[in-house]
């Protein structure tokens, strides 16, 4: 008997999925398959809820929500042979577009059940991890304005960017070190990404793999308010290769040390907004490190 555990966060994307045994019995044969669906009550809840299901002894656990759901579900499955499945059911679901897992629940479902894997790369940030990208700078400002506006739609992280641009000041020093060189810089964004796509289907780094052992790095440096605007634009219309301001490396691990005296320091990670209260980051890549249903 397969135990197929689904951690549903309720209030991903539009907040309006149904989702419950009724109707996922459905889709799996009672014969093969237990079926057990948990929610998600508050922030963090889905962690304590995967931690749970491994000790239930689940074979499966299907992280229902978008790219911050999967980042508290997954966490917990790094290093264990217990599979990872995904239903999209986020706002931008960058992960699952970067795996072509369908939004289409009944697709997404067979992916489940075809029990077809790849072992992807996990990044780590000060030992945390993450498994699309994080960043410093512009990204995480948007993500506070897109969470600050309290609605999860493309408009919303549209109106987030535009405010960004408005407001965006330039006051984080790094020193970074990494491919065996050090050199300082003062970025409109720091991005650092294990997949492909930052969600829907908006992407930085349309050459990055998750299976590469390698995190794929885009430094934007100083911009003008009417440059931010241009490269919006380039990147929306997928020409951003032409763009010179936009520096791109791949590397195994690197370290950052901000200069500025400043307690906390703005940083997203999948998505979610963190305030660091660490002057120095290790980023680095554990290698295949989570088994992941995908087609
Ligand atoms: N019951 C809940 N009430 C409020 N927040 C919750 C609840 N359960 C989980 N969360 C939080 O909801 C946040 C958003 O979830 P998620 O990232 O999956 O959706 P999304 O932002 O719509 O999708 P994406 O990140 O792909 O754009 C996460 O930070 C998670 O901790």
């Amino acid at each position: 008997m397969n135990k197929v555990h689904f951690i549903v966060n309720p209030i991903a994307g539009r907040g309006d999925a149904t989702f419950n045994k009724a109707s996922l019995s459905g889709y799996f044969e009672p014969e093969q398959y237990e079926l057990t669906i948990k929610t998600s009550n508050y922030p963090g809840h889905a962690t304590l809820l995967a931690k749970e299901s491994l000790a239930e002894g689940a074979g499966i656990i299907v992280a229902c929500g978008g790219d911050g759901t999967i980042n508290e579900v997954a966490s917990c499955l790094v290093h264990t042979k217990v599979l990872l499945g995904i239903i999209p059911m986020g706002s931008g679901n960058g992960l699952a577009e970067s795996l072509d897992i369908s939004r289409n629940i009944k697709r997404a479902v067979e992916i489940i059940k075809s029990g077809k894997t790849n072992r992807i790369d996990v990044a780590m940030v000060n030992g945390k991890p993450f498994f699309s990208n994080m960043g410093i700078g512009f990204d995480a400002t948007v993500i506070s304005n897109y969470n600050a506006s309290q609605h999860r739609r493309f408009w919303a992280y549209l109106k987030a960017v535009i405010k960004s641009i408005r407001d965006f000041k330039y006051n984080e020093k790094i020193n970074v070190e990494m491919n065996g060189k050090s050199f300082k810089t003062r970025p409109f964004m720091f991005f650092i990404s294990n997949s492909k796509v930052m969600g829907y289907d908006i992407s930085l780094t349309r050459m990055a793999s998750l299976q590469d052992g390698l995190l794929d790095v885009v430094i934007i440096d100083d911009l003008s308010k009417f440059q931010m605007l241009f490269m919006g634009l380039f990147i929306l219309l997928r020409l951003d290769q032409y763009l010179k301001k936009i520096q791109y490396y791949k590397v195994k691990h690197l370290k950052l040390a901000f200069e500025d005296k400043q307690k906390e320091h703005l940083m997203q990670a999948d998505g979610e907004l963190h305030n660091l209260m660490d002057r120095e980051i290790f980023v680095n890549v554990e290698e295949k490190a989570l088994h992941v249903l995908c087609p």
